[in-house]
């Protein structure tokens, strides 16, 4: 299968700390990579690299098959970034605006939209498919935890990127809530055939949707496998990650 997202030797430090010290990590098309690791490993800098929002210090990363850091792809950011749905953490909601507004915005100014109708129309269809039906005139700060993340996917998607890159979808929220978000993002993930970059803490998120994990620690990529190869990987880190619990296994699917 085609590798949709291509990181070798990926460095990064901020000031004196070394984040990133040679990562390595492919992204499949159509499927979904969960990258876990200890807090402040980095996960989060590798995401906001793959979205464009922080420069590495060396290192190449491919996205739909063009160098990012290559000049002529600098210059294609914009068309780059179209491709990309992004949550972040906590789902960066603007709070001034309404559900609707929030969701309308990359199609007003990513896609250049201007007419109303289509826009409302392509509002509503995005929050029927996170079960948020009729709350386009709420404000962010009227919604639950869960429902803030839902409107916060349905902006990621409603422009159909091809990949979507989440930053701790399910933190915070209490564990059903959390296993909805992960039934949602499996199965638009699947539907739209799109390609996940999942950023979790969340060892059952993880291990429920992600067709392979990849664990980050001291600046690299420690493990990488398939879920089902977790228990039987016999690593330090995998170890000390999992402080001997094993992974829950309950979530939306387990690929074996
Ligand atoms: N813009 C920045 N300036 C300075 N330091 C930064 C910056 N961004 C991240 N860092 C530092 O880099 C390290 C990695 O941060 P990052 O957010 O990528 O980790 P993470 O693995 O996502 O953490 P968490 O799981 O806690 O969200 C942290 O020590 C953080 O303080």
């Amino acid at each position: 299968m085609a590798q949709l997202v291509e990181i070798r030797g990926l460095r990064k430090a901020f000031g004196s700390q070394t984040v990133l010290d040679g990562v390595d990590l492919a992204l499949e098309e159509g499927t979904i990579l969960g990258l876990m690791g200890p807090s402040g490993c980095g996960k989060t800098t590798v995401l906001r690299i793959i979205a464009g929002l922080t420069v590495p210090d060396g290192g190449s990363v491919s996205v739909f098959g063009q160098n990012l850091l290559d000049e002529e792809a600098s210059r294609s950011q914009g068309a780059l970034r179209r491709q990309m749905g992004v949550v972040f953490q906590g789902g960066a909601l603007f709070d001034s605006l309404t559900v609707a507004e929030n969701i309308a915005f990359p199609l007003r100014y990513c896609l250049g939209m201007t007419e109303a109708g289509a826009i409302a129309a392509q509002v509503r269809l995005a929050l029927e498919e996170v079960d948020l039906a009729g709350v386009e005139d709420r404000y962010p700060s009227e919604l639950s935890g869960g429902m803030r993340k839902r409107a916060a996917i349905a902006r990621a998607l409603v422009y159909r990127p091809r990949l979507v890159l989440l930053d701790e979808p399910t933190t915070g929220l209490d564990p059903e809530t959390a296993r909805h978000i992960d039934r949602l993002i499996f199965s638009l993930a699947r539907q739209m055939g799109l390609s996940v970059l999942l950023v979790t803490h969340d060892l059952t998120s993880a291990f429920g949707i992600s067709d392979r994990i990849a664990l980050l620690d001291e600046g690299r990529v420690a493990w990488c496998g398939l879920p089902s190869q977790w228990e039987r990987a016999d690593h330090p880190t995998v170890r000390r990650f999992a402080r001997g619990q094993l992974p829950i296994r309950e979530g939306v699917r387990h690929p074996e």
